[in-house]
């Protein structure tokens, strides 16, 4: 397991400067896409690593105790039995990586996998999710809140009005105030890339994130009209990189992004 990112100082001379070539970073999209991807058995193999990556999301406005049960039981077995005794990995526990809820569902999930004795992590989305609007001090206590009733993870939401006007340190420190809300629990930055307007914000705040100490970046929430994209994917990837060549520290990415409508998979790499 390695160190988590405690985040640094705002470099902002380096975010300031940064460029991304939108011409070269959809030619690599096109070569990622043209990739070949595993057949048969090692197709099957990448396939359940890519389902203990998800975290199972349920987040409407309908959402009730019940349907966070279900999505609970769903993520301990998301595969039929069947299939995984057809590829022998029966007694490989295959679950996904977390169950995402909104901050009023967390205790209904943690009860669920408790009960189940389950140490599945309980993500919570919070900062005014989806769209951050609203004040700072309501967004720093759905934090807190959602850590007090158990999340062992927060999908923060970065504030696009900043971003938007190049408002880095700004930024940057509510993000650092965000990270020291969540304590003990991880914290995913959601940039909400379909809001930023261009590759450079996306990598900017990418950056920008980091150094204020997340332990994931997040491309959407789900709920813009663009949600992960493969070009995103390669900026962010690229941005990741860039802060571990500097820092040491690597930063998880996940894209996510589906239907409002019905629970669907926001995944971890
Ligand atoms: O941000 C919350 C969810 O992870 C959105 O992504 P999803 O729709 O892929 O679950």
């Amino acid at each position: 397991m390695c160190a988590r990112n405690p985040g640094t100082s705002l470099d902002l001379e380096w975010v300031s400067k940064s460029r991304v070539n939108t011409q070269a970073v959809l030619k690599r999209a096109q070569q990622i896409q043209s990739f070949r991807l595993p057949k048969k058995q090692w197709q099957a193999a990448w396939l359940l690593r890519a389902v203990t990556c998800i975290d199972l999301t349920t987040l409407s406005g309908d959402d009730t105790p019940s349907n966070v049960q279900r999505l609970c039981l769903k993520a301990l077995q998301p595969i039929r039995s069947d299939l995984l005794q057809d590829m022998d990995m029966h007694h490989a526990g295959i679950t996904t990586a977390a169950v995402c809820v909104y901050p009023s569902r967390v205790s209904d999930a943690v009860k669920t996998l408790k009960a189940a004795n389950s140490s599945l992590p309980v993500a919570s989305v919070a900062t005014g999710f989806p769209a951050g609007q609203t004040p700072l001090q309501t967004r720093l206590e759905e934090v807190r809140l959602a850590v007090a009733d158990g999340a062992a993870e927060i999908d923060i939401v970065i504030n696009r009005t900043l971003a938007l006007t190049g408002q880095w340190q700004a930024l940057y420190e509510e993000l650092v105030q965000f990270r020291t809300a969540c304590g003990n629990a991880h914290m995913k930055s959601i940039l909400a890339i379909g809001e930023l307007g261009t590759f450079t914000n996306v990598y900017k705040a990418s950056l920008v994130s980091m150094m204020a100490g997340s332990d994931f970046i997040k491309t959407s929430t789900g709920k813009e009209a663009v949600n992960a994209t493969i070009p995103v994917a390669v900026v962010m990837s690229r941005a990741i990189r860039d802060y571990y060549i500097r820092t040491g520290y690597k930063i998880g990415f996940k894209p996510a992004g589906g239907s409002a409508r019905s629970p669907w998979f926001g995944w971890c790499w």
